[in-house]
């Protein structure tokens, strides 16, 4: 199976869908437009390396994509020249020139996995493969609120993306072509490249307009995966000068014992995390009878936990963690704990609560003996 590159254009202003920020930065059903797209590229079989261009001014997002291994071009001031410049870096790219490009813009996020696998199959026989869905309305002309005319409709068809092509002929078609265009396809009929019409899909909409977003929200959480897990954890007291809880270290009169450092809190989000994932808990990941986990840092346990749910596709939404203790007062230094965990997880700290109970002095936590901590995580895959 011959693999596509994937070429995420995401440099437009989003002018028509308003809202402050471009579409692709905008929040849709708990992920950015953009991270929707490019989930549902990065879990395709049929895709290899994605490219994702950028307008220069949101380039300090390109760490990020880097970091998770993508390649990020600067867009151009049309959509035309952002993918000039995305099937640029392809070329240069590690791998070198890929063989097939698949070319989608980041505001259709609700584009479904059968889609890309149907243009990138139809690759192996044809020169281009776009998505389209014919027209079923009738079509009118108008001028100042009046109707001016009607236009047949058979044959016309409203086209999406994937736009799919053999890397070097859509390449050298861009190159060539001399005006702006509607989409790839027109670049590439202009360059005599035939293209097939593969059945689009009305989920593939492209968010473009304010109320688009309440309907992508809709399409995205029907197919959404939303997990709910929980975790809880107690450690004794003993000796010691601190305890380290949700990743902050506090002087205390006694220390928490424990096989790692001890970090209760930590462990019971971490332990949440793997609820919801229905994998295990952090004893059978970081068994306690294994010698290199002795007095470990808990953000290795939580980062462990945090990196199989990206891995299996998920993000997490929010987790709510509860420490149960007489003392110390966890009130004044929540906020740094939410900070620390949130940096952890790689999610906003208005995600991430750390609160606090005393039990009324009753039971070991009232007396003192040890502290106990509860979390929920909610994870996310769509
Ligand atoms: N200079 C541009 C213009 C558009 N696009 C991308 O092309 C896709 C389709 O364009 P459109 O929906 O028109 O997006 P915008 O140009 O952002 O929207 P608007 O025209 O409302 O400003 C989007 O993913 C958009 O980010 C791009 O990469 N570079
Ligand atoms: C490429 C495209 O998505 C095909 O429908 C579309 O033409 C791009 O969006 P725009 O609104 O025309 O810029």
């Amino acid at each position: 199976m011959t693999k596509c590159a994937a070429l995420i254009v995401a440099a437009g202003r989003g002018t028509r869908a308003g809202g402050g920020v471009p579409k692709q930065w905008r929040d849709l059903a708990g992920r950015r437009v953009i991270d929707h797209t490019l989930a549902a590229f990065a879990a395709s079989d049929r895709v290899g390396r994605i490219c994702l261009v950028l307008h220069p001014d949101d380039m300090g997002e390109a760490k990020a994509f880097r970091k998770a291994g993508h390649l990020v071009a600067t867009g151009g001031a049309s959509r035309s020249g952002s993918v000039k410049a995305g099937l640029d870096a392809l070329a240069v790219g590690p791998d070198g020139p890929p063989d097939r490009v698949l070319i989608h813009d980041a505001a259709r996020p609700c584009v479904s996995p059968a889609l890309i696998a149907a243009v990138a199959q139809a690759l192996d026989t044809a020169q281009g493969a776009a998505p389209a869905l014919e027209v079923t309305d009738a079509l009118w002309t108008g001028a100042e609120g009046r109707v001016t005319g009607t236009r047949e409709r058979a044959g016309l068809f409203r086209a999406q993306t994937p736009q799919g092509f053999h890397f070097a002929a859509i390449r050298a078609a861009h190159r060539t072509h001399p005006a702006e265009a509607a989409d790839d396809v027109e670049v590439a009929r202009a360059a005599g490249l035939d293209v097939r019409i593969v059945p689009g899909e009305e989920r593939n909409m492209k968010v473009t307009r304010p109320e688009d977003f309440a309907r992508a929200c809709k399409l995205l959480e029907g197919h959404m995966d939303i997990r709910t897990g929980n975790g809880f954890d107690v450690h004794r007291f003993g000796p010691g000068d601190h305890v380290t809880l949700c990743g902050v270290r506090l002087p205390h009169g006694r220390g928490l014992q424990g096989h790692s450092d001890a970090d209760v809190g930590m462990h019971a989000v971490t332990d949440a995390i793997y609820g919801a994932l229905a994998m295990g808990d952090i004893g059978q990941h970081f068994p306690p009878t294994d010698p290199q986990w002795k007095g470990a840092e808990s953000h290795i346990f939580l980062r462990h936990a945090v990196n199989l749910a990206a891995e299996h596709g998920f993000t997490i939404t929010h987790a709510d963690c509860t420490l149960i203790c007489e003392r110390p007062k966890i009130g004044p230094h929540a906020q740094e704990m939410r900070t620390v965990m949130a940096g952890i997880m790689g999610v906003g700290v208005d995600r991430i609560s750390v609160k606090a109970t005393t039990s009324e002095r009753l039971g070991f936590t009232g007396r003192e003996e040890g502290i106990a901590a509860l979390a929920t995580a909610t994870l996310v895959r769509t």
